[in-house]
């Protein structure tokens, strides 16, 4: 009596095995696999609308960019259209000297006879054969024993055979896969594959490939990776034999079944971009290659504009990427959060040129995959001031000071609280702008003129002639001081202290202009901030000090600033 849907099923225990001669799991990857993009094959298979003729084409030669050499280009005794497609290439003259094609065919004679008939004038062509050996579709899908099932495969072997030497103008080589390996007795699986050894007859010049998929993922990556040391250790003819693995996704762990096998002994992979297939997909090829990148192991295939990789894969596939898909996803390289912010921005401002990357919260450099770094931190009520005053500097040059980026962020928070949205960019400027820059002000400078001519270090008296609009009215105003700024306040005469004081340069060449940044008490109130931005570092100090007195005015910070 099956009461809960968790009585349904048992754990997968490859008939209890053992493999306790595992050695892998203290191994380390050191270089590439073999790489087998079947997007034209699995992953067209599994789409809602299989691609045309014309996205096939055009997905062929991105993945010849990339760098693929070894595509299987489709399943030629399903449809017209995978039929053509590959005779295109062949007549074509499509497929470059270092690409092998694959074409996949379950074991019967007329679909045999078609497959090869659709690569014969390749240069180099791999025929690939599948039929399931677990138990499950040997009761089920055949209703046949081990031995039949076996003669499957050797029947179909012997006919790749004959039908591939009727066209010696290709390079032929075979592959083939014990369909549903994972959940196959792995004595069995062997003994399958020892069998097709003999009948193929491959070489180490020209190997045969035994492709041991994991049609439904069915356990923990580590049994995978067991069963797959397992048969690379018993195999015979090994010296002659690719060992290759064909991960899906169904319990998402397919990315960490696939590094596991290669730790195991496998020499190859099967997958897709951004694992499309059927399901839950194909192991995803680009997640696997930028992991060995992220390694310090070149992968042999370039990623370096994966924007593009992934308009033409999803132009193809007719599905949208993930944005939080691994390495090309929209917002993989994002931070949102403030803690976060304040690491990347820390991470970027100490970078040193031709030096590892160690950027926290970045594992990989996005500029290496073609992006720039303009998403890498974006503005929400989850933001802190490191990620608002990062803005500022990317975008406007402005290198804000600790106590300002505090009181700022605080402005920025009481948009995003009253929102709940992003704030862009522009916006934050914008907010900045209004704060600080563009205030309807009850003070204004007019003009300035410095009459002492002090020396430096003279202790003479620097004099000042200000002249002020306050309220709408004109004065005239005259300050003393040791240097430019404390004359200003003199003139000024309203209580102001100043706290503290910073500035800087933005831009370069006739464009510089100078931003100064003033902390100031007015009589026994909380401090506060003005900036002021002017091609003069003089003009610039004293806006930032009537900025920073009207903000007072008009708004004084109704709370002292805390650390
Ligand atoms: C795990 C994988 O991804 S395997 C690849 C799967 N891809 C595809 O199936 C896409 C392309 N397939 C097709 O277009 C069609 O299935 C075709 C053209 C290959 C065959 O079509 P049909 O002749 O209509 O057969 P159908 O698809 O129903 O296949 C089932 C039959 O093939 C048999 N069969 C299944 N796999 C194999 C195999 N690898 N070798 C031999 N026979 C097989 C089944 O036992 C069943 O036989 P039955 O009719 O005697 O019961
Ligand atoms: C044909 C085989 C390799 C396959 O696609 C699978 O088992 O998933």
């Amino acid at each position: 009596m099956i009461s809960n849907p968790s009585d349904k099923y048992r754990p997968f225990v490859p008939f209890a095995r053992e493999f306790s001669e595992r050695t892998w799991p203290s191994k380390r990857i050191s270089h590439p696999p073999i790489w087998m993009s079947t997007d034209l094959r699995d992953g067209n298979q599994s789409l809602i609308e299989p691609m045309s003729v014309e996205r096939k084409l055009r997905f062929f030669e991105q993945l010849v960019k990339i760098g693929f050499k070894e595509i299987e280009v489709g399943f030629p005794s399903a449809s017209q259209t995978d039929f053509d497609f590959v005779r295109k290439l062949v007549d074509e003259n499509r497929i470059p000297d270092d690409v092998t094609i694959i074409v996949l065919t379950q074991s019967r004679e007329d679909l045999i006879r078609r497959t090869v008939e659709s690569a014969a004038g390749a240069k180099k062509a791999i025929v690939h054969l599948y039929n399931a050996c677990a138990p499950a579709f040997r009761k089920i899908v055949f209703n046949m024993s081990q031995d039949e099932v076996k003669q499957i495969a050797l029947d179909g072997t012997r006919l790749v055979k004959e039908f591939t030497n009727q066209h010696p103008e290709t390079s032929w080589r075979y592959e083939y896969s014990p369909e549903v390996f994972s959940t196959t007795e792995p004595e069995f699986a062997l003994d399958v594959c020892n069998a097709v050894t003999a009948a193929w007859q491959p070489t180490p010049e020209s190997k045969i490939i035994f492709n041991l998929p994991a049609t439904i993922e069915a356990t923990t990556p580590n049994l995978y990776a067991d069963q797959i040391e397992w048969m690379h250790n018993n195999l015979q003819q090994r010296d002659c034999i690719v060992l290759s693995v064909h991960p899906h996704n169904d319990r998402g762990t397919a990315v960490a079944a696939a590094e596991f096998a290669v730790m195991a002994g496998a020499d190859r992979i099967e997958g897709c971009l951004f694992g499309n297939g059927e399901r839950t997909g194909n192991v995803d090829l680009v997640t696997l290659a930028l992991n060995l990148y992220t390694q310090g192991i070149h992968p042999g295939l370039d990623f370096s504009d994966i924007d593009e990789v992934r308009r033409c894969v999803e132009y193809c596939n007719q599905l949208p990427v993930h944005p939080r898909h691994p390495y090309a996803g929209d917002l993989v390289f994002t931070a949102f959060s403030g803690s976060h912010q304040d690491a990347i921005k820390k991470g970027f401002a100490q970078r040193q040129p031709n030096t590892l990357w160690e950027v926290p919260y970045l594992p990989i450099d996005p500029a290496d995959l073609g992006r720039n770094y303009d998403a890498v931190i974006r503005v929400n009520s989850q933001s802190g001031k490191g990620g608002v005053s990062y803005l500022l500097e990317q975008e406007h040059g402005l290198v804000l000071p600790r106590r300002l980026q505090i009181e700022f962020s605080r402005a920025i928070q009481r948009v995003t609280d009253e929102t709940g949205a992003e704030v862009t960019a522009a916006k934050v400027f914008d907010i900045f702008t209004e704060e600080y820059l563009d205030r309807d002000q009850p003070w204004k400078l007019i003009r300035h003129r410095i009459t002492g001519n002090p020396k430096a270090g003279s202790g003479q008296q620097f004099s000042i002639e200000v002249e002020v609009e306050e309220n709408g009215q004109v004065r005239h105003l005259v300050g003393h001081g040791d240097g430019a700024i404390s004359a200003f306040v003199d003139a000024l005469d309203a209580g102001v202290k100043i706290m503290d004081y910073h500035e800087h340069a933005i831009g370069t060449g006739t464009d510089t202009r100078a931003a100064s940044y003033v902390e100031l008490r007015v009589g026994d109130s909380p401090t506060g901030f003005g900036v002021g931005i002017h091609g003069d570092i003089v003009t610039a100090s004293f806006l930032a000090i009537l900025g920073a007195v009207n903000r007072h005015a008009v708004n004084a910070p109704a709370e002292a600033l805390a650390e």
